[in-house]
């Protein structure tokens, strides 16, 4: 039978061609070939070898092949076509994320440097005698023979000795050869890392790894692992030894967390665990250079990182023999990649352990309502963890109800209550800390004329400009777009043009004239620019080098500062009244992790939630860290509205500068869908989206639900397959949509 390889061509446009083998050479998928295109060689990626009986035209052949074994593992290619059946993607798009840029072209390569070993130890007569005849030569010698085994760089031994080397060389003493060095990108060696010792488990933990281990050991009939552990429960614990005995039976260790920068503390808990093995361990940052990520990947596909952290896309790490993977923080949204394709991290690290088969557990105090449905139905085996590791109990939560004081103070609400007041007044007298949340970053929300009511939007997105304070500017926190300060309105030209709402910025100033023996830090998006800004906010605070730590939802994750006995919350209700039906388990997940940061330590902690609507189940399940009772009532209005996780839910977008276009276009896509639609389907209407002008663009949507996922992607394919786009106008599709926005 004869075989063509069906290859994904690398550049800008996805071009998939088939070529033909040449007899004796062994192509297998996800080896990367040269083929001939045009008139030109190209690189590309075999996706797969099929037989060629069937083409009655002849094909061209390959000219070369690159790498002798798959760049990709059988495992992620089979992922990769999983993914794109399943959004709706193709297959080039997933490629382009499995392999990365740095891997898949030749642009890159390894660095390397010359070295000289020593061959053989020199008696003292040669070396008297090259010491008078070839005082180079003895030079040479004599540094390799003090060097560290007894071998260095050739740069290292002085210029001009080429011919030295090749003497010494050719007489058997050196040997010189071809080294591949690392450009780690820990290099400039910010901070040194401690290692640390395990700790003695408690019951639950220990009940907890002995369900990781043995899924570990026995991969292809373990279920998916929940690990649903309380705020403080010791999870990351049980993460370190797990993966440390993972390691001992000489399997590799795949960690994912939610975003790198903002989990520094989780980060360097791994690292501090395994600092024995540093070179061991690949932490896969976004901002990695092109040649770090080129090093750290093949490191990976070696076997010389065998733990590897990173973030969603670290999913892909082509790490051999794997044997657990850790999804952090499983809850998070920012596992949903938001371009395409479009894959959730988490849902694709379950798929991933079944294809190896290797164990995976999923983590958090908060689980998404998914994972919970899936352990309900008995695809995942839930473990739990209710306790705190050491016996701390859990922060005492109090509401306040923000309604009552509103009066007092007419237009400008309170930002701080008498209570939070006291309670921030109290730590500052006994030397604790606290930390002020509130999920705005800016001075205020926007501003708005007291006389017509107008409010001041970006001119490209249908959102309110927020107000700086610092650089006296209104900014658009979807585009980015800026303007000045109007005295007046631009409207009606009333200068009675004030603020509304408050953000992070403002609570910073009010609260320095409040309490001005406190010293404050702020953690945001506009204050953690600068590069290591974070970890240097968070390590001044662990060092209670301040005492108020206020900051927006880049602090909700991960923190542990055993001196913090005070966390408040000023405005609870700021998630809770967007059009999404996820809106309350958000802020439940939410107000629950960042309540957790209280009381890790010794000392007990307390909780204070500001909110304008105190009875809205998210507040008050969350005031009681109570998962249970939130998830069954609100599990109960899903499944009433077959909304997810009983249903899968996708939405289609089309968005230009032209709104009728834009309208028009789904209006046909609509038509269309409604044509035999498979049965389970349920079509929604065309609707403007809640974010109706983002970036200049109209944006309209159709939010379909079905209760299995595979029937309505291929629909929504097949319909878009057969329409022509007009090109002014994107169509986008989402399939489990995260964001309805
Ligand atoms: N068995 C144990 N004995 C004593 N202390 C422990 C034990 N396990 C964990 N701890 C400590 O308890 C604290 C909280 O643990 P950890 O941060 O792992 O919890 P977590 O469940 O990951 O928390 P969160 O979800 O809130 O981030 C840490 O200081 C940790 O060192
Ligand atoms: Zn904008």
């Amino acid at each position: 039978m004869r075989v063509n390889a069906r290859v994904l061509i690398d550049g800008p446009s996805e071009l998939v061609f088939d070529y033909a083998i040449p007899v004796g050479l062994d192509v297998k998928p996800g080896c990367r070939v040269r083929v001939p295109l045009r008139k030109k060689s190209s690189i590309g990626t075999v996706l797969s070898v099929v037989s060629a009986d069937q083409f009655e035209f002849a094909v061209r052949e390959l000219e070369a092949l690159i790498d002798p074994e798959p760049l990709i593992t059988p495992v992620l290619l089979k992922t990769a076509d999983w993914i794109a059946n399943y959004y709706g993607c193709s297959i080039e798009s997933v490629i382009r994320s499995v392999l990365p840029e740095s891997v898949r072209t030749e642009e890159h390569s390894a660095r390397t440097r010359r070295i000289a070993i020593l061959a053989k130890a020199v008696d003292p007569v040669t070396m008297e005698r090259l010491e008078k005849r070839a005082p180079r030569q003895h030079a040479i010698l004599t540094l390799l023979g003090a060097a560290t085994d007894q071998q260095l760089p050739v740069a290292d031994l002085g210029e001009g000795n080429s011919a030295s080397l090749k003497s010494l060389e050719k007489a058997g003493w050196i040997r010189l050869e071809i080294e591949e060095i690392r450009r780690d990108p820990d290099a400039d060696g910010v901070e040194e890392i401690l290692e640390s010792k395990p700790l003695d488990l408690n019951e639950e933990q220990q009940r907890a790894l002995d369900e990781v281990l043995s899924a570990v050991a026995d991969p292809e009939h373990a279920k998916p692992l929940l690990l649903l552990g309380v705020t403080g429960s010791g999870k990351t614990e049980v993460y370190l030894q797990a993966a440390r005995r993972a390691l001992d039976l000489g399997k590799t260790v795949l960690v994912l967390v939610p975003e790198i920068s903002l989990t520094p503390q989780t980060v360097r808990r791994f690292k501090a665990r395994f600092a024995a093995m540093q070179q061991e361990v690949a932490v896969l940052h976004s901002n990695l250079s092109q040649g770090e990520r080129f090093d750290e990947w093949h490191r990976i596909r070696k076997g010389i990182a065998r733990i590897v952290i990173g973030a969603r896309s670290a999913v892909f790490a082509p790490l051999p023999d794997l044997g657990l993977i850790l999804v952090d923080e499983e809850h998070e949204n920012s596992y949903k990649q938001d371009v395409v394709p479009r894959y959730h991290g988490r849902d694709v690290a379950v798929l991933r352990a079944a294809f190896e088969p290797c164990a995976v557990v999923l983590g958090s105090a908060t689980p998404s309502l998914e994972s919970w449905h899936n352990c309900e139905s008995g695809k995942y085996q839930l473990v739990r963890l209710n306790q705190r590791a050491d016996g701390q109990s859990m922060p005492l939560v109090r509401v306040v109800d923000m309604r009552l004081g509103s009066g007092k103070h007419k237009g400008a609400p309170a930002i701080l209550s008498d209570k939070l007041r006291t309670a921030l007044e109290q730590r500052l007298e006994k030397g604790e800390q606290s930390i002020l949340f509130l999920n705005r970053r800016g001075f205020a929300r926007s501003l708005q004329c007291h006389a017509c009511g107008h409010v001041c939007q970006c001119p490209h997105c249908a959102v309110a400009l927020t107000y700086h304070r610092t650089d006296e500017r209104l900014i658009c926190h979807v585009c980015g777009y800026q303007s000045i300060v109007p005295r007046k309105c631009p409207e009606c030209r009333d200068p009675g043009i004030a603020m509304q709402g408050y953000g992070t910025q403002r609570v910073e100033e009010v609260l320095s004239k409040v309490l001005p023996q406190a010293k404050f830090a702020r953690i945001d998006a506009d204050t953690m620019r600068r590069k290591n800004a974070l970890r240097d906010t968070l390590n001044a605070f662990k060092a209670h080098k301040t005492d108020v730590l206020i900051g927006t939802q880049m602090i909700a994750k991960g923190l542990h500062f055993p001196n913090v006995t005070l966390v408040g919350i000023l405005n609870a209700d700021l998630g809770l009244h967007v059009p999404d039906f996820r809106a309350g388990e958000r802020t439940f997940q939410l107000l629950t992790q960042v309540a957790g940061r209280a009381g890790r330590g010794d000392l007990a902690g307390e909780v204070i939630v500001q909110t304008f609507t105190p009875h809205s189940p998210s507040i008050q399940y969350a005031r009681r860290h109570d998962f249970d009772g939130y998830s069954e009532q609100e599990m109960e209005f899903r499944s009433q509205f077959s909304f997810p996780p009983y249903a899968h839910c996708a939405v289609l977008t089309a968005r230009s500068t032209h709104e009728r276009r834009a309208e028009f276009t789904l209006q046909t896509l609509h038509h269309r869908l409604a044509e035999n639609t498979p049965a389970g389907i349920v079509l929604g209407e065309v609707l403007p989206s809640p974010l109706v002008r983002s970036h200049g663009q109209f944006r309209f949507q159709i939010t379909l639900r079905s209760m299995r996922a595979r029937p309505l992607t291929r629909h929504v394919q097949a319909v878009l397959a057969k329409t022509t786009l007009p090109d002014d106008v994107t169509v986008v599709f989402d399939m489990d949509a995260l964001n309805f926005s």
